[in-house]
This record gives structure tokens, C-alpha cells and sequence, in this order.
């Protein structure tokens, strides 16, 4: 019964490179902000198990060249003269500039037309221009898709919210406002972003709107709970956290603007428009990814700040993230006492303005001097316990010796065969996933559903086979975790495996990576010294990986066979220098 396995959206299997996903109630997985998308047919490609090498930008160009169709360069995309644009939708539905409407994302190859919504792999782009797709042009795309099968309870809830000034009750009004800390946001920044209130719920609603304010995509709504002194809050989204690709204030946004501001909340971007007037949009999932389906929507700006939040995980993140929109226009806010988010800026009486003057730039040349590192020590030295990483909450003395995870390091992991390294390795890989690290998964020794089965049942800490009504419930929540699996088994070379890694890393902002184990990334057939050599290489490829991506890799190792009374030592792993030493 593990069809989730295969479409269950948030339970991602790591698939061909470029191949098409669709999610579990047939909905594309990767729904950019927008009325449902009509999706490119893609018959002639057949689904992989392998990838297929990833396109380079080069070869687009070439490609595009090739076959005469203007291009313009831009920072995470190209920009094209789109092929599924018709004539008569040239005056620019949407809003956006037409001419050049289709993006093609330089990384992946991905495209999406802006004017007709199309979008698709480079496969079918290439397909299309080349008259392989399904006959006719007009009949390249598929029609528009069926409506979402929540777009009735995104409507209902939409009905039933008011705007906060409508409430009939002012203690009401003022109970929502002191919950959420809008105190010193206006009725009118509510207006202008729409939002409102669902009064039976407790929360706030942030619509997602399509382009042009046409229809109603989706919902975010946001609850407040009275927590001992202070007050928690807890996002629900519709649709689920994973196809919920809302770029919060985008319909505020003009074609004209270069500058933005991205923020990690929804209650940040309001306070933030207030006080300094500047455009800005809200990440989906917070601090959590930046999906590349929203690439394209950020292409106009010249200038990008991030401003996520105060802790040293909001500024991690921003620094992935600018990576993906190109680091020479994006520009950093540091967290610290002095620069707090920006409601919590704004309710504090802090000069926004002068906090976004301080932002500093995400781009370092490849060689620094301290002056530009000096803010980044700062940082980490006035936020200590976060520098030290992510704890675990499973396993209290991993935290007292590692102190806890941390991005961009490399850990080796062996044990004797049959010891429990798999079992230990799952759950210690959940506990940090649960907590929102987004974790890739290669087990080229057993199968991804085995390993499923293993972590669903660490997940639910308990034996399902003994509660099988319970398994939808723990599914449902399994499925919401940041988890993705490569579908490898046996035998790999080992640059597929890390060109499968990079492109999870760009499209999943995958934190973390285990492979199980690395053996199977040898060969058979290498000599004994050959090994040894084969294995530093591979330790080294790794290792570089992780730096180069701020990832964290767990490697699990077989060791040598001893004898069974005797203890392993470090250089019961081959005795390379590498990996024992490391
Ligand atoms: N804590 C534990 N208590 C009881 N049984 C366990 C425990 N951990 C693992 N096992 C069982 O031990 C067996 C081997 O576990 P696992 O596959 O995790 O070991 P491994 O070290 O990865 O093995 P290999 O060396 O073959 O890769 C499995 O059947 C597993 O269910």
C-alpha cells in the first residue's frame, strides 16, 4: 500500500533529473503562483530511473541560437521570445512584458510562459520547437488543467473571513491585534494586501491570488494560541505546504519595480510596505525553500533584500537562497539584537528604513578580507548556541558530543555489519527532518520503501502493522515532511550520485544528505590498494560537496571485517588517512 511512494507529493522520490512529477491528486508539483497551469504533454519522453545528464547554460543558448529564437540573459533564467504565446494574447494578459515572456531556468532547463502559462521541462521545449510534441502546435498543451480539488474550501473559508476592522465586537478586534502584534499596522496595509480574518478559526487569511487578481489560488491561514506567557502560532495552507507556492504581495507588485524586499512571514512584509513603502513579498514556506517555479516572478528586480528573520537559521537560509537568484543583487539583513524582524521592528519602534541600509552584500569575491567577514563572525559569536547547530531532540547525548548538526560539514558513520547503522541513521536523519531540514536519502542497499516502512515507524513510535487505522493519519503527517529519496540501488558511479545531490540541493534546498553506504559507490572490482585510493577520492568528492553547497553529508562506511572480539578502530575503514582522520 505504499502508493504514496510513487505519488504522494511531499514524499518525493528523487526521479529522473528532468523528468515530470505530478502530485498525488494529479496536480503538478511545482505550481508557481498562478491559475492552474496548463502543463506541457510530454509523451515521448520516457520516465528514467537514472538521471540524465543535466543540461548546461551553454547549451541552451546554443540551442536557442540554433534555432533562432531571441534570448535575453537575466539572472536565474533566460529569457525568450515565447513559442506558446499566440498572437492575439500578446497584449499581455497577465500583466507581464509579453515579448519575452518565456523563462527558462539556467540551472534546470525548466521553462514557464508567462503569457500562456505553459510550462515544462527542457525536454519538452526542445520537443515543441522541434515539431516532436503532439502534432499541431495548438496542440502541444494540454487545456487548462481541472480546477484544484480544494479551490470549493478555499472559496468557502474565503467567504467566511471578514476584514479584522468588520469584527462587531471591538474587544475582539482588539484581542487579534495584541495576538498578532498588529498594533501598529494600519487598516489599511491590511486592505491593500487583502487579508482578513476567520473569526471561528482564530486566524489570520493571506489569499493567494493568480496573476492579475483574477481568481483565488490558495490560502494561508495563520493561528494564534495563548502559550503560558507568550502566544504561538501555527501556519495551515491550502493548498498543502508543498504545492503552496504563493509569493505573498505579488499583485502589489509593478513591472516598473527593480528593488524588493523578501520577507519569511506575511505579518513582516505588511509592517515592512508601511514603514518604508518599498515593494515586498513573502517566501511561501519561510525560511524553509525558494522553489525555483518562483524564480521567474523575481527576475525584474535589480535588487533583492532579504530580510527572513533574527536568527542565525534565517540568515543560512537567505545565503542559500541568494545563490539561486544570482548573490550580486541580493543583499543580506543580519540578524541581532539591533536589527530584530521587521514587525517586531516596527512594534519596537525601530527605523526600518535605516535597519535595510545596513543589509550587506550576499557576494564575496573569492578572496576576502576580514572587514568583510567581520559581521559574519559577529553573527555567529552573538548567537553561539545556534552556531553550534541544530540539536536533536531524540538524542540528548549526541547533542552533549556534536553539540548539534551543522550545515556544511561532512560525517562518516560505521558500525559492525548487522549493528543497527541503518536503523540509527533513520531516525537520527528524521528527528533533524522533523525539525525542518530539508534531507535527501540515498539507500543503495535497501529499497526506499524498506527505508520508508522503518521511518514511518520511528516517525509514529510505534508498531503500525498492529494499528493499520492509524496509518492514513501518520501518513498524512509523513508526507508533509521536507523528505526526498534518490531511487538508486546497488551499484553507482559516483557523479551521477553527486550530479542527483546538486540539482536536489538547487530545487529542494536539501540541508542534508545521507548515503547509504558508500560501498556502493567503489566498484567491484579494484584491488585492495586501489581501494584505499578510490575511497579518498570519493571522501574528498564528498567533503567538497558539502562545503561548496553549506550541506550536510552523512556517510555511512562499512568497516573492515575484524574479528569479533576484537574493537574497531579507525583504521578498521580501510585505514585511509582520509576518512579515519577526518
Ligand atoms: N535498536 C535495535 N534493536 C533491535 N533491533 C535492531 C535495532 N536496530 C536495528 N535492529 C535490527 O537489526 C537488523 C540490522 O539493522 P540495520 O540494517 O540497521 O543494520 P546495518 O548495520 O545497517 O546493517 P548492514 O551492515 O547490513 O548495512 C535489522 O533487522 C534491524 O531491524
Amino acid at each position: 500500500m505504499w502508493v504514496l511512494l510513487r505519488s504522494g507529493y511531499p514524499l518525493r522520490i528523487l526521479l529522473p533529473l528532468r523528468g515530470e512529477w505530478m502530485g498525488r491528486r494529479g496536480l503538478p508539483r511545482n505550481l508557481a503562483p498562478g491559475p492552474p497551469r496548463r502543463r506541457y504533454r510530454k509523451e515521448t519522453l520516457q520516465a528514467l530511473d537514472m538521471p540524465v545528464l543535466p543540461v548546461t547554460v551553454t547549451e541552451i543558448r546554443q540551442y536557442l541560437r540554433g534555432h533562432g529564437i531571441p534570448f535575453q540573459d537575466g539572472h536565474s533564467c533566460l529569457r525568450a521570445l515565447s513559442p506558446f504565446a499566440e498572437s492575439s494574447q500578446l497584449k499581455g494578459q497577465t500583466g507581464v512584458t509579453t515579448s519575452f515572456s518565456l523563462f527558462i531556468d539556467k540551472t534546470t532547463g525548466r521553462f514557464l510562459c508567462m503569457t500562456s502559462l505553459a510550462e515544462g521541462s527542457w525536454e519538452d521545449f526542445q520537443a515543441s520547437v522541434e515539431g516532436r510534441g503532439d502534432g499541431a502546435r495548438e496542440g502541444f498543451l494540454l487545456s487548462k488543467a481541472p480546477e484544484f480539488e480544494d479551490s470549493e474550501e478555499v472559496r468557502r473559508i474565503w467567504n467566511r473571513a471578514i476584514p479584522l476592522w468588520e469584527l462587531p465586537d471591538q474587544e475582539e478586534v482588539q484581542l487579534a491585534d495584541t495576538m498578532f502584534g498588529l498594533t501598529r499596522v494600519t487598516d489599511d496595509t491590511l486592505k491593500r494586501f487583502s487579508v482578513r480574518y476567520l473569526r471561528p478559526a482564530r486566524s489570520l487569511v493571506f489569499p493567494w491570488f493568480s496573476p492579475g487578481g483574477s481568481g483565488l489560488r490558495g490560502l494561508k491561514l495563520l493561528e494564534a494560541k495563548c502559550q503560558g506567557d507568550g502566544v504561538s502560532y501555527e501556519e495551515t495552507t491550502i493548498p498543502r505546504p508543498s504545492a503552496y507556492h504563493n509569493l505573498f504581495g505579488l499583485p502589489l507588485i509593478s513591472r516598473r519595480d527593480a528593488e524588493v524586499v523578501l520577507t519569511s512571514r506575511e505579518l513582516d512584509s505588511l509592517a515592512l510596505n508601511q514603514s518604508t513603502g518599498l515593494p515586498t513579498l513573502t517566501l511561501p514556506r519561510g525560511t524553509t525553500c525558494l522553489p525555483p517555479a518562483l524564480l521567474p516572478y523575481l527576475e525584474q528586480f535589480r535588487r533583492i533584500v532579504f530580510w527572513l528573520g533574527d536568527d542565525l537559521r534565517s540568515w543560512e537560509a537567505a545565503k542559500l537562497f541568494a545563490r539561486k537568484l544570482n548573490p550580486k543583487r541580493c543583499f543580506l539583513v543580519r540578524p541581532g539584537d539591533q536589527q530584530p524582524r521587521p514587525l517586531e521592528a516596527l512594534n519596537g519602534g525601530f527605523n526600518l528604513s535605516r535597519i535595510l541600509r545596513t543589509a550587506l552584500p550576499a557576494w564575496h569575491k573569492s578572496i576576502v578580507s576580514f572587514r568583510q567577514l567581520r559581521e559574519e563572525v559577529l553573527g555567529e559569536l552573538s548567537n553561539v548556541e545556534q552556531a553550534a547547530g541544530l540539536r536533536w531532540s531524540r538524542f540528548p547525548d549526541l547533542n552533549r558530543i556534536l553539540k548539534g548538526h551543522r550545515k556544511g560539514e561532512l560525517t562518516v558513520f560505521t558500525g559492525p555489519t548487522g549493528s543497527g547503522k541503518t536503523t540509527f541513521i533513520s531516525e537520527y536523519a528524521l528527528d533533524l527532518c522533523s525539525q525542518g531540514v530539508n534531507t535527501l536519502w540515498g539507500s543503495f542497499e535497501i529499497s526506499n520503501v524498506r527505508l520508508a516502512r522503518v521511518m514511518l515507524t520511528q516517525f509514529a513510535e510505534g508498531r503500525l502493522e498492529d494499528q493499520l487505522d492509524k496509518y492514513d493519519h501518520w501518513a498524512d503527517r509523513f508526507e508533509d515532511l521536507p523528505l526526498y529519496f534518490m531511487t538508486f540501488h546497488g551499484q553507482q558511479s559516483i557523479r551521477t550520485v553527486i550530479d542527483t545531490m546538486q540539482h536536489a540541493v538547487y530545487v529542494y534546498d536539501i540541508c542534508h544528505v545521507i548515503i547509504d553506504n558508500l560501498q556502493f559507490m567503489m566498484g567491484h572490482e579494484q584491488l585492495s590498494t586501489d581501494r584505499i585510493a578510490a575511497q579518498d577520492y570519493i571522501i574528498g568528492v564528498f567533503r567538497k560537496f558539502a562545503t561548496d553547497n553549506n550541506c550536510h553529508v552523512t556517510l555511512v562506511i562499512h568497516p573492515r571485517k575484524e574479528d569479533d572480539d576484537k574493537e574497531l578502530q579507525t583504521a578498521s575503514i580501510f585505514g585511509s588517512a582520509k576518512v579515519s582522520g577526518l
